[in-house]
C-alpha cells in the first residue's frame, strides 16, 4: 500500500517507520527531521527496534497514495485537509486525539476513516523516533458499521506487525477516548500532575464530572455511551497510565500549544448546538486558553 504520513512528528513518525518495511511509505514532515530521514534513514529504538528508509519530504501537496494517515497536532488538522485536498488519495485516517475527522470530512472529497491510537511515540532527534509504549491501533468507519477500506488498511497495518483493530462501533469508541482525554488531559494539565494522581481525590471528581458531561454530549449526538461507562474508562486508563504525564500536561510543561480546542473545547461546543450546557468543561477549556493566551501561544 502506498502510505502518506502527513505530519510525522512523534506519533506519525513511529507508525509510518513500522510500517515502511513492507509498505511503500513518504513521510510529510519538517526540516531536519525529513531531511534526517531522507539521508540517513530513520532509527526506531525503545519498545520497537529497527532502522527504516521511508521516503521523506516537506513538500505537503501534489502526492499519489493509497491511504493517508494525519498524525498533525489537532489545531493543524485544517491546514492538512487543505494541503492533502491537493493530493490525490484513496482514503484518509486521523490517528489524532480530539474529534478531528470531522474537519477532514468536510474538507477532502477522499473517504475519512476514524481511528485512535495508544501507542506512545517521541521524537528524541531529527531521524530517531522512541516507541515509549506498544499500544493498539483501532479504526473504522466514522459513522460505524462493516467497511471493507477499514479492513483493507487494517489487514496491511497487521502485515506491517503493528497491532489493529478494525472496528464497527467507532462513534462510541471516539466519544469514549474524548471522555477520557476531557478528563484526564484537561486536570493533570492544569494541576501539573501524573495521571495516577486522580485516583480518588477532589481532582479525580473533577476529571470524572468532566466525562460525565462528554458522555451526555455523546448521546445528545445519538451516541450510546452511558455516563458510568465513561468513568470506569477513565479510571481504567487513570490505573494503567498512572505513572504518565499526560500529552497535555507535557505540551504545557514545554509551553507548547495544547489540544484543547479539540477536546474539552469540542465538548463545549457540540453541546451548544444541542442547547446544552457543560460547565466543568468550558471552566476547563477556559482555564487552558488563558494559559495558552498568557503563554502567547494563541
Ligand atoms: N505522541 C504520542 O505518543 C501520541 C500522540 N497522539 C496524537 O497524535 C497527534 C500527533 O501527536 P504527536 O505526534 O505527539 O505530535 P508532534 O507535534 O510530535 O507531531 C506533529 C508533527 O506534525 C508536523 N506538522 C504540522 N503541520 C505540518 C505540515 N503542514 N507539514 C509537515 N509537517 C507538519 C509538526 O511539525 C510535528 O512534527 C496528536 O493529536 C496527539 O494527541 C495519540 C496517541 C499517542
Ligand atoms: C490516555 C492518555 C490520557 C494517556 O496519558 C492520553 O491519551 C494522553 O495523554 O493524551
Amino acid at each position: 500500500m502506498r502510505i502518506l504520513v502527513f505530519g510525522a512528528g512523534s506519533l506519525g513518525t513511529l507508525v509510518g517507520g513500522l510500517l515502511a518495511p513492507v509498505h511503500d511509505v513518504t513521510l510529510v514532515a519538517r526540516d531536519p527531521h525529513a531531511a534526517r530521514v531522507s539521508s540517513a534513514g530513520l532509527d526506531i529504538v525503545g519498545a520497537e527496534s529497527a532502522h527504516v528508509s521511508p521516503a521523506a519530504t516537506t513538500t505537503e501537496t501534489g502526492h499519489d497514495a493509497d491511504l493517508a494517515l494525519v498524525t498533525v497536532k489537532s489545531f493543524d488538522t485544517a491546514a492538512a485537509a487543505d494541503a492533502l485536498a491537493d493530493c490525490d488519495v484513496g482514503a484518509v485516517l486521523s490517528l489524532q486525539n480530539g474529534l478531528t475527522e470531522e474537519t477532514l470530512a468536510s474538507r477532502l472529497d477522499a473517504p475519512v476513516l476514524a481511528g485512535t491510537a495508544t501507542y506512545g511515540a517521541r521524537l528524541v532527534e531529527p531521524g530517531r523516533i522512541e516507541c515509549t509504549g506498544v499500544g493498539r491501533i483501532v479504526l473504522g468507519a466514522l459513522d460505524g458499521g462493516p467497511d471493507p477500506l477499514a479492513e483493507r488498511v487494517g489487514k496491511a497495518f497487521r502485515d506491517a506487525g503493528l497491532n489493529a483493530l478494525v472496528a464497527t462501533d467507532m462513534p462510541r469508541r471516539r466519544w469514549e477516548k474524548l471522555a477520557v482525554n476531557a478528563g484526564i488531559n484537561a486536570v493533570t494539565a492544569l494541576s501539573r500532575v501524573e495521571n495516577g494522581a486522580l485516583a480518588g481525590d477532589d481532582a479525580s471528581e473533577l476529571a470524572h464530572r468532566a466525562a460525565r458531561e462528554t458522555a451526555r454530549v455523546a448521546r445528545l449526538e445519538r451516541v450510546s455511551l452511558p455516563n458510568r461507562v465513561a468513568r470506569e474508562a477513565l479510571d481504567r486508563v487513570v490505573e494503567k497510565t498512572a505513572a504518565n504525564r499526560s500529552s497535555m500536561l507535557q505540551d504545557v510543561a514545554a509551553e507548547k500549544r495544547t489540544e484543547v480546542d479539540a477536546i474539552n473545547g469540542a465538548v463545549v461546543d457540540i453541546a451548544a448546538e444541542h442547547g446544552f450546557e457543560v460547565p466543568t468543561n468550558r471552566t476547563l477549556a477556559a482555564l487552558l486558553r488563558a494559559w495558552e493566551r498568557g503563554a502567547g501561544l494563541r
